[in-house]
């Protein structure tokens, strides 16, 4: 669905894209993260045919975004940060300006923006002023525009930003459902979100494509890999527990966390890359007679990997 080769965004000498590769299959929904000033909408206004790269190869749907950027705009839906609206039209007036200015007529039109506002929730306020919604509608109304010509790819820039979190978890929901049917690839700074919904990552930092991957496989990059770290809580001196957990052959650190007034101390013990060692741990614990209270897997969050991957 999209082939992007050593692509090069420059604005007036200032490069914003460093030469990225990446691609995006059908039916993948896929999270664009990266820190402010990354590139995220430069990328995802190239793909979109809002701009034109300064150098490199970036084909949607089989076609070059130069070359044929009407037969794209036909297969995509394009969901910009700050959704422009127009404020004095009723919502179902605007979605079906829209739908006219993309090509569709007569019967189709009814149908597809009774489809839309169907499909995001919106039809309670279809006679409402946009002026008058609020935000988490307003953004609906976004992704009914994006939707309204049942396009083979949806970009969506930062779709949840500025909303609670019920709106949130609702957008979310709507996007898990349209990616059964279309291609997604969306940014984002909420990055449980994007560990919820996206099948794919792609992380993106000062214009260069630091990985991609699934969210299972880029744990793998961090420390404790996909296996994570085993965080204890256990009554017993923290020098002792040290020195019985180091013991253990799989163990590869181990980190007292807290010591409490009464006795009990929390322990994160890292083991060897890939080991699980929550067994050896058990049977030590048994073996000393130690009381415990909480054990439990601290495995690396998309934002651990990010923070990783992104630092300077
Ligand atoms: N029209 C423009 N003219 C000049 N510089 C620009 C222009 N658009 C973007 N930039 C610069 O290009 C870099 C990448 O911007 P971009 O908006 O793509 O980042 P982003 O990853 O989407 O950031 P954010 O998370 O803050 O939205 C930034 O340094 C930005 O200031």
């Amino acid at each position: 669905m999209i082939k992007v080769e050593n692509l090069v965004k420059t604005y007036s000498g200032y490069t914003a894209l460093n030469g990225i590769s990446f691609e995006v299959k059908k039916g993948e929904i896929v999270g664009f993260l990266g820190p402010n000033g990354a590139g995220k909408t430069t990328t995802m206004r190239i793909l979109s045919c809002y701009l034109p790269p300064t150098s490199g190869k970036v084909e949607v749907a089989g076609y070059d975004v130069l070359q044929k950027p009407l037969e794209i705009k036909k297969r995509v839906g394009y969901m910009p940060e700050n959704v422009p609206l127009y404020t004095d039209l009723r919502v179902i007036e605007y979605l079906k300006y829209r739908a006219k200015l993309k090509g569709i007529r007569g019967k189709e039109l009814t149908e597809r923006v009774q489809s839309v506002l169907k499909l995001c929730h919106i039809e309670e306020v279809a006679s409402s002023i946009i002026g008058n919604l609020s935000k988490g509608y307003r953004q609906r109304v976004g992704l009914a525009d994006a939707l309204i010509h049942d396009p083979d790819l949806l970009i969506l820039d930062e779709p949840t930003i500025g909303l609670d979190p019920n709106q949130i978890r609702s957008v979310r929901e709507l996007i898990r459902n349209l990616g059964q049917r279309h291609t997604i690839i969306l940014s984002s700074h909420i990055l449980s979100e994007v560990e919820a919904v996206c099948t794919r990552v792609l992380i993106i930092n000062k214009g260069k494509i630091e990985a991609a991957d699934t969210p299972e496989n880029l744990s793998k990059l961090v420390r404790g890999g996909s296996v994570g770290a085993l965080r204890l809580e256990i009554l017993c001196k923290p020098s002792i527990a040290k020195e019985e957990f180091e013991l253990i052959g799989d163990v590869d650190e181990v980190e007292i966390l807290e010591e409490y007034p009464d006795g009990w101390i929390v322990i994160q013990l890292w083991p060897k890359l890939g080991s699980d060692i929550r067994d050896k741990v058990y049977n030590v614990i048994q073996k000393k007679g130690w009381k415990l209270r909480e054990m439990s897997r601290v495995k690396a969050t998309l934002e651990d990997i990010f923070v990783e991957l992104t630092q300077d």
